[in-house]
């Protein structure tokens, strides 16, 4: 099958990536289990798999502080039993972000993997490049933050601005894309949106629709803070409304889109009641408009239900229709007890009322 270059969709995977990625606690075997599946579904052969180097310390200290950085690669031979000190908490590391042997190279290999995507399109090698192991969105530049080491997104955006004049940053993840935000907040080549749950108490509290960005930077970050039990048919007409509105007004050279699996129905985070064709649908979206894409993953915590997201969206990505039924592979028992690619949505509340939805609107589409 010949696709001419400028289609061709890179996949940044290795077998030594997606064990560095499970070694990380709280996310066992999710990438091996999203990996195994996309290529049980064949879809791993119709991309450019682009192995992911560890990104060095000075492509890192391009975001994070050097003492920042320098603590984090000390915590490397950290083993359970350590105590945590100060400095380690001073920096975001031990509870929120938990310290394991290979916490530095998880981080780096991370870092590499979302860079290595993001070169993909500025050699102009791809038209749109994945990684499903990034999208750490929450990560600060001195700081550890919300399960996240190294802010990858920041540091692919970095990159992706040597040569793009104008980035669109889309966050789909249930929390608040903080870390992104902030990083971008003061400048006008950088549109931060993010649609995320915000309500009290709820991590990391920050998202309001008030925060409009400052500066040069003021009305190039978009928040829109949504309530529990928000359903496909809301959300995807919310997210086409303001996705659309962003388009027209900016003009972005690039996007970059962070597809967390957390807003998911059976996520263990029990908050929005999304199906995967609510982030298909905001795929496709942004797919129309033909621009050179970077495509992330991030939170995700029911990993069945994260895996055969991603693998749908990759098959969007490649426009090829699955199979509903999932194929036999070394995991398949995993998928009982139905066996199916396609989720069904929840029959909880949408505390979203109509009313609240209708004062998004006004406040961001004026
Ligand atoms: O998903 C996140 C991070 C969520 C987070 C924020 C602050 C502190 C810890 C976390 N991570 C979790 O709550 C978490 C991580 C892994 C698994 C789970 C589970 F219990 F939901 F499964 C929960 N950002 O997009
Ligand atoms: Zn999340």
């Amino acid at each position: 099958m010949s696709t001419s270059d400028e289609k061709q969709v890179g996949y940044v995977y290795s077998e030594e990536y997606v064990d560095l990625c499970c070694k990380m606690p709280r996310l066992e075997d999710r990438a091996r289990l999203v990996h195994h599946l996309i290529q049980a579904y064949n879809l791993v052969d119709k991309m450019k798999v682009a192995r992911p180097k560890p990104a060095s310390i000075e492509e890192i200290c391009a975001f994070h502080s050097s003492d920042f950085v320098n603590t984090l690669q000390a915590c490397h031979n950290f083993d359970m039993e350590d105590e945590i000190t100060s400095e380690m908490t001073e920096y975001g590391l031990g509870y929120d972000c938990p310290l394991f042997p290979d916490v530095f190279s998880y981080a780096s290999f991370v870092t590499g993997g979302t860079i290595t995507a993001a070169r993909l399109l500025t050699s102009r090698c791809c038209s749109i490049a994945i990684n499903w192991f990034g999208g750490w969105h929450h990560a600060k530049r001195d700081m550890a933050s919300g399960f996240c080491y190294c802010n990858d997104v920041v540091l692919g955006v970095l990159h992706l601005k040597t040569v793009f004049d104008k980035i669109l940053y889309i966050d789909l993840d249930l929390h608040h894309g903080d870390g992104v935000e902030d990083a971008f907040l003061m400048t006008d080549k950088v549109f931060t949106l993010s649609f995320h749950k915000y309500a009290p108490g709820f991590f990391p509290g920050t998202g309001s629709i008030s925060t409009i960005g400052k500066g040069k930077g003021q009305y190039y970050t978009l928040n829109i803070p949504l309530k529990d039990g928000i359903t496909d048919q809301k959300y995807t007409d919310l997210f086409h409304e303001v996705f659309t509105n962003v388009m027209q007004a900016f003009q972005p050279n690039a996007v970059v889109c962070q597809f967390g699996a957390d807003g998911l129905v059976e996520d263990p985070m029990r908050s929005f009641n999304l199906t995967s064709l609510s982030l298909g649908k905001c795929l496709s979206d942004i797919l129309s408009y033909n621009l050179p894409t970077l495509c992330l993953g991030g939170g995700g915590y029911n990993f069945t239900n994260t895996a055969k997201c991603w693998c749908y969206l990759t098959s969007i990505i490649l426009e090829q229709k699955l199979d509903t039924q999932i194929p036999e592979h070394q995991f398949f028992d995993r998928y009982g007890p139905d066996f199916e690619l396609f989720l069904s949505p929840s029959n909880r509340s949408d505390t979203n009322e109509s009313s609240y939805v209708k004062e998004i609107r006004e406040k961001t589409l004026g």
